[in-house]
């Protein structure tokens, strides 16, 4: 059954953004396996009359045609990186509880994400070298973009239960087109502190090595840094969340 619609509160979105996490931190230490692995980004590396692109371009975009072929899209919580190559899905519709405004279709920050992933965020925590294995990394590339994309336009549905909860104070903002202020009254800065915190556990704990031998020091050591974890939530994951938002807000009464 479709979740029903008077179950969307703050708390229950919430808590989809916190389960979402684990998702984000397994992601970051599955990518974090394989080395850089240049060829996967290399614009003349795959080899074909029928594609022009990188290998993880290749990857992502014909994913996504199978994908969105098997339903995938008809989620409102999904959007895809490349829209513009999308087939209606093949399989009856499901009745997703329809919560948004009609508006929250047109928004979809992922080109922006894209960039955001290669340019800054890949170099951040993947150590240099080949080990050959290219279609993993785009494969891997690909679960974790995914599962990124999917925190941020979650924001949609923040916006909705926070703009219900308050309409008085949402309207004058919207019908004034006032960015700044809708960022300042949907901002909880101390939710987001623990955000990041709670973050930054987790990738220390999912990313400890497991010993059953109680002598061994290898509980110490780690396969991701931590660290990381909480400076994507701080710098790209937070900001992200809260410009699709902003932008839904915006659509909101239209
Ligand atoms: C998502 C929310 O909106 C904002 C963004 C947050 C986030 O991306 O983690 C946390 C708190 C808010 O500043 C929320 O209120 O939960």
């Amino acid at each position: 059954m479709a979740t029903a619609e008077n179950e969307y509160t703050l708390d229950s979105v919430r808590k989809a953004l916190v389960r979402e996490e684990d998702t984000i931190v397994f992601g970051l230490i599955e990518r974090a396996k394989f080395p850089f692995n240049f060829h996967t980004y290399d614009q003349n590396y795959l080899q074909t009359p029928d594609f022009r692109g990188s290998l993880v371009e290749f990857v992502v975009q014909n994913t996504e045609i199978v994908q969105a072929k098997a339903g995938r899209y008809e989620n409102p919580e999904e959007n895809p990186f490349f829209p513009e190559n999308l087939q209606s899905s093949l399989v009856p519709s499901y009745p997703f509880t329809k919560i948004l405004h009609s508006g929250a279709a047109s928004i979809n920050i992922n080109k922006s994400l894209w960039k955001i992933y290669f340019d800054d965020l890949l170099p951040l925590f993947v150590a240099s070298g080949d080990d050959g294995n290219y279609a993993q990394t785009a494969a891997s590339d690909l679960s974790l973009l995914q599962a990124i994309s999917k925190r941020v336009h979650y924001g949609k549905f923040v916006a909705e239960v926070k703009f219900r909860e308050s309409p008085q104070d949402y309207e004058p903002l919207i019908r004034a087109k006032d960015r700044e202020g809708l960022m300042k009254l949907l901002t909880f800065k101390s939710v987001e502190e623990m955000v990041k915190k709670r973050v930054e556990k987790k990738a220390t704990l999912f990313g400890q090595e497991i010993s059953l031998d109680s002598n061994d020091d290898s509980k110490e050591k780690q396969r991701f840094d931590p660290s990381v974890a909480s400076k994507l939530y701080e710098k790209w994951v937070i900001p992200l969340t809260k410009e699709v938002q902003v932008d839904y807000l915006l659509r909101r009464l239209d």
